[in-house]
Formats: C-alpha cells, sequence, structure tokens
C-alpha cells in the first residue's frame, strides 16, 4: 500500500455511529438509524484530508464481540483479520464508541486493541454526553488504553474535525497483538470497571428520560395501545398530506398528455407520447408523494429510537409465531423493499429464524406495491369518513399493510409447526437512547428514497411501460375488423390467454397482462393498466385512468386484485436475493410456490366473497 493511501476501516459496536461518522467523511448517503444492525456489509468510501492525502474509509457492520456469530459480524472480524477475500489489513482501524454507553463499548475496544493493529479510539455522541452530564477524562483514557483518543459528532460537520487532523497525522504505534482465550476474556470486565472508575464520572440517574418514556413504551397493555394509534395515525397521515399532492402531480401530466396530444401529429409517435410515457408513467410518477410522506414517518419513528421498543413488545409475539423479536428490523425494511430487508437478516444468529424471517419477509408491503393500492383505492373506495373522524380510504390502506403481516405471522406459525426442532431463543437486544431525529439524515432518507424510485421509473419501468405500448398497438386491426383494435394487438392475445388462469379471481384480460411486468416491478402494473386503457381510448392521465378502471371492473375484482398485490410472489429481484442470501434454489421455489398458491386462494375467496355480497 503506498504512504499516500491509507486505509482505515471503522469498527464498533452496533449504534454507535459509525456510519454517521462514513457519511459525514466521505459525503456518503449509507443508511444510518437509531437501532443496532443497519450496516450488514462492508462499505467503502474515500475522501482528500488537508494534507492532500487520500484516505479510504471502510464501513463495517457493527459488532458486540469478536466471538462473532451472525453473518454480519463475521465480515467485519474477517476484514480485521485480513481473511476477506481481496481486501488487505487496514492500516488504521478506528473504534468507534458511544460516549453515552462507555460501560458496554469499551469492552469491544479492548478486543481491538488486542489485534495488533493501529488504533485510534473516537468517543462519538459527545453532544449526548455533555448533555447528560458525563464527564470523561480523555486524557487520562488515552494513556491507559495506549491508544490516541478523539472526540466526535457525528452528527455534526465540524464534529469530526479531531478525527481528522488525528488520522491525517502520523499512524499511531500498534499496540502488541495478545492471544485471544477464555482467561483474558474474563480479565476484559475487571479492565473496562477500572477503566471507568478512573476516567469517566456519571451523574447518577442517566437516563431518566428514557426511563420514564420506556415505562409507558414497553408496558405489555399501554406500549401495544400506543404502537397500534401510532402505525395507525401514520398511514391516516400518508393518505390525508400524500393524497392531494399526489393528485396534483397526476393533473399535471394529464395537462401534459392533454398538450402533447394538440402539438404533436396523430400516429404511433403521438400514441407512444401521449399512452406510453404520460399515460403509464406520469401515473406511476404521481404516486411518488404517496411513498415519500410514508418513509417521512417511518425514518422519524427510526430515528428516535422507538422502533426497536416495538421490536420488544412484539416479541413475544413473534415467537409464538415462529420467528424472533431480532426478525423485526429486517421486516420492518422490507417495508420498503423486501430486498435490503432480506439482506438485513444477516443480522441474526440462528441459521432457522434467519430463513423463517427471509420467507415471510416479501409479505411485508413494499412502496413498490404502494401505487397499486393507491391506484385501486382511488378508483374504488369512497372517500368517506368512518366514525367521523377516520378516513375510508386510509382504513382500507391500513388494513392491506395488515393483511401483509398477518399473512407473515400465519405462514411463520405454519413453518414452526412444520420443523422439529422447536427451541426458542430469548431476545437479548439492546434498547437505544431516545433521540430528537436529526434533520439532515431524515432529509437524506427521503431524498435516496425519492432517488431510488425515479431511477426505476426511468429505467426499468420506463423500459416495460414502452414495451406495454408496444405491445397493446401492434398489429393492429386487420381491415374490416368490428371489434377495439386492441383486441388484435399481442397484449390482447396474451391476456386473454392468461386469463384462462386469473378468471377465477375476477381478472379481466387487461388486469392479467398487467401481473407481467408487475413481475419485474410491482409499480409497473399501474403504468400497464394506464397503457392498455389509454391505447384502448380510455383514460390517459391519472384521474382518467381511475375512471377506466371504475367502469371496467367490479369492486370484487378491484379488492381481489388488491389481495393479489398482498401475497403474490414479488418481483423477480427478490427472488434472486432469496437466491444469493440462502444459496438455494430450493429456497426460491419455496417462496414462489408458497406465495403463488396463498395468493391465489386469498385472491380467489376475496372475489367470491365480495360477488357474492355485492
Ligand atoms: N446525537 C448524536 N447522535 C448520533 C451521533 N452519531 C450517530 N448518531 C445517531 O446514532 C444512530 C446510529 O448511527 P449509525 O451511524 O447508524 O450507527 P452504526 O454504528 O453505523 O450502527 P450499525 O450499522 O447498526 O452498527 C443514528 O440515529 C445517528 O443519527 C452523534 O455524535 N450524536
Ligand atoms: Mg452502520
Amino acid at each position: 500500500m503506498s504512504a499516500s493511501t491509507l486505509r482505515i476501516a471503522l469498527v464498533g459496536n452496533p449504534n454507535c455511529g459509525k456510519t454517521a461518522l462514513f457519511n459525514q467523511l466521505t459525503g456518503g448517503r449509507q443508511k444510518v438509524a437509531n437501532y443496532a444492525g443497519v450496516t450488514v456489509e462492508r462499505k467503502e468510501g474515500r475522501f482528500t484530508a488537508p494534507s492532500g492525502r487520500v484516505l479510504h474509509l471502510l464501513d463495517l457492520p457493527g459488532t458486540y464481540s469478536f466471538d462473532a456469530t451472525s453473518p454480519d459480524e463475521q465480515i467485519t472480524r474477517d476484514v480485521l483479520e485480513g481473511k476477506y477475500p481481496g481486501e488487505a489489513v487496514p492500516d488504521l482501524v478506528v473504534c468507534v464508541a458511544d460516549a453515552t454507553n462507555l460501560r458496554l463499548h469499551l469492552r469491544f475496544v479492548l478486543e481491538v486493541k488486542r489485534l495488533g493493529l493501529p488504533v485510534v479510539l473516537a468517543l462519538n455522541m459527545m453532544d449526548a454526553a455533555r448533555r447528560r452530564g458525563i464527564a470523561i477524562d480523555v486524557a487520562e483514557l488515552s494513556r491507559r488504553l495506549g491508544v490516541p483518543v478523539v472526540e466526535t459528532v457525528a452528527v455534526k460537520r465540524d464534529g469530526v474535525k479531531a478525527l481528522i487532523a488525528r488520522v491525517d497525522g502520523a499512524i499511531p504505534e500498534a499496540p502488541p497483538a495478545q492471544p485471544d482465550d477464555a482467561a483474558s476474556r474474563a480479565d476484559l470486565h475487571a479492565q473496562v470497571r477500572e477503566l471507568m472508575a478512573a476516567t469517566v464520572t456519571m451523574p447518577r440517574a442517566t437516563a431518566k428520560i428514557d426511563d420514564a418514556l420506556d415505562h409507558w413504551a414497553l408496558h405489555p397493555v399501554f406500549g401495544l395501545a400506543i404502537l397500534t394509534v401510532v402505525m395507525f395515525l401514520v398511514f391516516q397521515a400518508v393518505y390525508a398530506a400524500g393524497k392531494p399532492m399526489s393528485d396534483l402531480i397526476g393533473d399535471g401530466f394529464g395537462w401534459l398528455g392533454a398538450h402533447a396530444t394538440a402539438w404533436m401529429p396523430a400516429g404511433p409517435l403521438q400514441s407512444l407520447v401521449v399512452d406510453g410515457v404520460f399515460g403509464g408513467l406520469g401515473t406511476v410518477v404521481g404516486f411518488l408523494p404517496v411513498i415519500l410522506v410514508l418513509f417521512f414517518f417511518i425514518l422519524v419513528l427510526e430515528e428516535s429510537g422507538y422502533l426497536p421498543r416495538a421490536a420488544f413488545l412484539l416479541d413475544r409475539l413473534m415467537v409464538s409465531v415462529g420467528l424472533t423479536g431480532r426478525s423485526f428490523i429486517p421486516l420492518l425494511s422490507s417495508f420498503a423493499c423486501a430486498i435490503p430487508g432480506i439482506m438485513g437478516t444477516r443480522s441474526i444468529t440462528d441459521p432457522r429464524d434467519r430463513l423463517s424471517t427471509i420467507l415471510v419477509a416479501p409479505l411485508m408491503t413494499c412502496s413498490a406495491r404502494l401505487p397499486v393500492y393507491a391506484l385501486l383505492i382511488g378508483a374504488f373506495i369512497p372517500t368517506r369518513r368512518v366514525l367521523g373522524i377516520f378516513n375510508m380510504q386510509g382504513l382500507v390502506l391500513f388494513a392491506l399493510y395488515a393483511i401483509g403481516i398477518l399473512g407473515a405471522m400465519l405462514v411463520g406459525w405454519v413453518m414452526k409447526k412444520l420443523r422439529r426442532d422447536r427451541s426458542e431463543h430469548a431476545l437479548l437486544m439492546e434498547l437505544p437512547s431516545y433521540r430528537l431525529p436529526n434533520v439532515r439524515d431524515v432529509a437524506i432518507g427521503l431524498w435516496e428514497r425519492g432517488m431510488i424510485f425515479m431511477k426505476r421509473l426511468t429505467g426499468v419501468i420506463l423500459g416495460l411501460t414502452i414495451l406495454m405500448w408496444f405491445l397493446s398497438t401492434f398489429p393492429s386491426a386487420p381491415a374490416g375488423a368490428t371489434g377495439p383494435a386492441i383486441d388484435y394487438s399481442f397484449a390482447g392475445y396474451i391476456g386473454r390467454g392468461l386469463q384462462v388462469i386469473f378468471a377465477p379471481l375476477g381478472f379481466n384480460w387487461q388486469m392479467s397482462v398487467s401481473l407481467i411486468p408487475a413481475f419485474a416491478a410491482r409499480e409497473t402494473a399501474v403504468a400497464a393498466l394506464a397503457t392498455v386503457y389509454a391505447v384502448g381510448g380510455e383514460g390517459a392521465d391519472g384521474a382518467g385512468l381511475a375512471q377506466a378502471l371504475a367502469a371496467n371492473f367490479s369492486l370484487a375484482s378491484a379488492l381481489s386484485l388488491m389481495v393479489w398485490f398482498a401475497f403474490a410472489p414479488q418481483c423477480m429481484s427478490t427472488l434472486a436475493v432469496i437466491r444469493r442470501e440462502t444459496n438455494s434454489w430450493r429456497n426460491v421455489g419455496i417462496s414462489f410456490g408458497y406465495m403463488f398458491a396463498v395468493a391465489y386462494v386469498a385472491s380467489f375467496l376475496t372475489y367470491q366473497i365480495a360477488s357474492w355480497l355485492t
């Protein structure tokens, strides 16, 4: 390694702010959240220090100890021991510790020191430590540990100055490597106690507010009531705040489409722009605000430290259905997308629990399904108020999310019954401190979500929409045809072919054909329906599509389609990730097979019951 590029690895216990430091130093946008196990992979970045030297920074998954057992902890260990394929041992280890929780974090610092690599200790969250009246004698701590110690506040721009200055200077001498055996391990506890006594003064009650809040938030009855109310309000807010913005965007695209019709000569190009791009894609863009409002709430809840409390509350329930409290965070990530959710299961130690979580993660409603739900709800569910205060559309959306969760619990329970080993694991998890959400982190999170959506839109969704337009436009109707031209198109043929399978669920051919592109990206179902109906001469913009749907589907069919999207095998990328994470095609088969069966039966029942009732 040349002297001008220094390779630095960030290590530490989970949730101490490694990724926040990484982002602050490199200008990166890796995910930061107030709970353990957010980072599950190594992430690389670089920055130029004031001296002009380029520093390579490696963000690593949090680790409680080197007796690593979960797949994500293993990565950190391999990197530090030089066993990670294609990765040299870092030149410098920046060990990050949460200054408000040194009793826990110092133990790992001592473990890192034994590796015999140059170490700098970053005491992070110094802002929070000061607020709580925790005083740390940094000079003494550094002298006793024999490693340089700097204070940092990873969430403030100038909070990392001291760290930059330190890593830009000479590399500190490496402490001697020490063997890692049971006797020396037992010794760590005594050493931590000694260090704490000599260097840290803590006010007697450090976390009075946390305790008071937890008294209510973790209460077996009130806690669950609070959780229910919080989730419920979030969905109401998604409708109250997101829907009007979505409508505005839909109207905007409708207007653009109308102008394009007026300006462009009639013909296939006009049809592509108006029906394909403005009609299909425009309809999907309209749902961006709904997604952003939902994620605003999820991010705020994440940052506040409330979510792991929810995991704690639900642990007993999760264990009884064969999952664990540890499944909570990966399942929660799956509301964004099943892919990070499935990758997040790397923090689950027990392979059996991990597999159950991977198999049910796709049942959580990912954000790609939100446009489909929002479109169908907008077209079929009246905007009535329920009990004077609740918005009916918000209630239906809540119910759709709820059936995904209930479905996951049921599947988990069945898997539990099917396996021989019924042992249960106690949940040991650290509850992070409550924290006021950092505006920058929430903003970054929303920006990231928005960009993911826009990238899908201008990539895979655009491509599929154009393909859908092509399939529904060609071949054109033969001379003397009597039915609508679209009936003679490829889409018409494929749709009618598929309808043989889907007719018992109440899907017409347009719905059936829209399921194909949805398998690549769920949102495309909306674009595909918009395009098929627009080419067929009905409704080009968002509102028009809702009308076209209302005119062509029955309520029972619409409900059946929503239920289908709640359970159906998720997109190809999810199946690919299941294959990668479990290294088994069998699991891909199980996942696809059971979801298809559940979706088919559930939609069939929904359609039959709803038709009978209406
Ligand atoms: N007040 C304050 N909050 C911080 C500071 N550093 C990080 N945080 C917050 O601490 C939480 C955890 O930060 P992350 O960067 O995700 O922690 P991590 O160490 O990468 O966690 P894992 O990836 O799970 O190991 C987030 O809510 C951050 O906003 C700090 O110096 N002060
Ligand atoms: Mg992290």
